[in-house]
């Protein structure tokens, strides 16, 4: 049987192919992204370019003669989180989706936060602190500032749904992606009407909100238009996909307890699969729902290769020249610190901050110290989250690494030495395409009444790529450790509220 795993992600579209008889990814495509910023921590994407990206992507993965679009039994789709799609009563999109990287709404969130009762108010009622980048305050903003465009909201969909209801023409959200928009109790996993009311009438907006449906169930099968544009056959299933980081969790096996998963995409993200709904012991760990039923403890991070790539940039470097700069430049980049916070951050929680180098003297101020410290820099603020998850009991031996920044061999010793942590890649990083294809056979096998467990399948499937696996150096450690050290205190200088 072959699935179509397709993950939407902030740089680009990708698909992969799975043949669950040869338990391997035969075929990969992939199509870029742009982002339209604004210089007022604006980050929006159009939803039509995500079906063109999509569109190009299985082409890109059909070119390559491995499969046929009739092969595909059923797809799975994963999206980056927290966007807010607004589509009109004929189902058009009304503008630009704000994405989850977007900080022009942090005055709304802070108003959402305060009308729950700030952070324990909050957690009190939905089970988590509303940070900003989730959709709640994309949608109180829509309503404060574009009036005319929030009075044609009939429909709200996350980028995944949006992908879906393109491929459906069903109006539905799963339970993980439903819990990164602020507006879901995590623990009932329902739409909480008293989240909703800091935005506006209650009745209202549940009917522009989408139908909540498990993990397994299917959204449905593709409309005909999609299945004679893309080849497919009219009976293929679309099941309910999910938010990338739990796609991605899917796709790396961390569907129980004592698995970490490091995500060192446009965001950077580290996550735990938890049973239960759970009790979280610090604000900045998001306990969101996971795509597989259950719960996941996250950490995000808003500047990750995404802002490596604006200093890359600055150098004209490609990745191999960025790797050459960082190794050339000696653990701790001679003083310099950057705090990567481009476009504000989540974690630590400054919304409205910007990026700053510190320790610049007239000797450590060279390209390459300013490249590693950039690398060190959004590395260390996965440390901050590591540390967080760790104080609150979560632990594991190894971490699986995926994402575009797990390719970089260079980046993958610098995570097992910064975490202290042996790290191991999955076999296909692209694990969060991978996981949407898993969870498409098992919602198709379901749909056949071949009920079997997604664990039975993530143990075939999700399958650990040994060779990459890389130690702690203990020296490096030591270095790390000192200029992590100098970090937090730069960071915690300058903003002494922050984690
Ligand atoms: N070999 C590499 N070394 C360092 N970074 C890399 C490497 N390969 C890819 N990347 C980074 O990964 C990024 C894309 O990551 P990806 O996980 O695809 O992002 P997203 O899913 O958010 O769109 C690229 O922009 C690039 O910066
Ligand atoms: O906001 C979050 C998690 O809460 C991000 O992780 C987004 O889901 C974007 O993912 P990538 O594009 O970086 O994969």
């Amino acid at each position: 049987m072959m699935y179509l795993g397709v993950d939407c992600g902030t740089q680009s579209t990708k698909v992969v192919v799975f043949d669950t008889q040869k338990a391997a990814v035969i075929a990969q495509g992939e199509s870029p992204h742009e982002l339209i910023g604004g210089g007022n921590g604006r980050q929006e994407q159009h939803p039509k370019w995500w079906i063109q990206a999509f569109r190009e992507a299985f082409q890109n993965a059909l070119s390559g003669g491995a499969f046929q679009a009739m092969d595909i039994d059923a797809v799975g789709v994963s999206g980056q989180q927290h966007g807010l799609v607004v589509l009109d009563d004929s189902g058009d999109v009304i503008r630009p989706a704000k994405l989850w990287c977007d900080t022009e709404t942090a005055e709304q969130n802070a108003e959402i936060v305060a009308a729950l009762g700030g952070t324990k108010g909050c957690i009190d009622t939905l089970g988590l602190a509303v940070a900003t980048g989730y959709t709640a305050s994309k949608l109180l903003w829509l309503k404060q500032n574009e009036p005319d465009n929030f009075a044609q909201v009939a429909h709200i969909l996350l980028p995944h749904d949006y992908l879906n209801y393109w491929l459906t023409g069903e109006y539905v959200m799963e339970y993980g992606d439903a819990s990164g928009t602020g507006l879901l109790d995590i623990r009932q996993r329902c739409w909480s009407d008293a989240a909703l009311a800091t935005i506006d009438d209650p009745d209202r907006l549940r009917v522009m909100l989408p139908t909540l449906i498990e993990a397994q169930q299917a959204v449905g099968t593709v409309r005909s238009e999609v299945s004679l544009e893309l080849g497919l056959r009219d009976d293929v299933l679309v099941s309910s996909g999910g938010g990338d980081n739990m796609m991605g969790a899917i796709g790396t096996g961390n569907i129980e307890q004592g698995v970490v998963t490091a995500s060192l995409g446009t965001s950077g993200t580290l996550y735990a699969y938890s049973d239960q709904a759970p009790d979280i012991k610090h604000p900045l760990i998001a306990p969101f729902c996971s795509s597989s039923n259950g719960w996941l403890l996250l950490i995000c991070t808003m500047n990750l290769t995404g802002a490596v790539n604006h200093y890359r940039d600055l150098f004209g470097w490609d990745l191999t020249q960025m790797q050459q700069a960082v190794e050339r430049s000696p653990i701790g980049a001679q003083g310099l610190t950057l705090l990567p916070f481009l476009n504000g951050e989540r974690v630590p929680a400054l919304p409205n901050s910007s990026a700053s180098l510190l320790g610049m003297n007239a000797d450590n101020l060279t390209p390459d110290n300013i490249m590693r410290s950039a690398l060190e820099g959004v590395t260390f603020g996965l440390r901050l989250g590591m540390d967080l998850l760790r104080g609150s009991g979560i632990d594991s031996q190894q971490l699986r690494l995926i994402g575009g920044g797990a390719n970089s061999p260079l980046w993958r010793q610098m995570m097992a030495d910064v975490m202290n942590c042996p790290v191991v890649c999955p076999t296909s990083t692209e694990s969060a395409a991978l996981g949407a294809a898993i969870q498409a056979h098992w919602c198709h096998l379901n749909q056949q009444g071949q009920f079997t467990s997604l664990k039975a399948l993530c143990e075939r499937f999700s399958t650990l790529n040994t060779d990459q696996a890389v130690s702690p150096n203990p020296d490096n450690v030591a270095r790390y450790e000192q200029a992590y050290q100098r970090y937090r205190q730069q960071l915690l200088a300058l903003y002494p509220e922050s984690i």
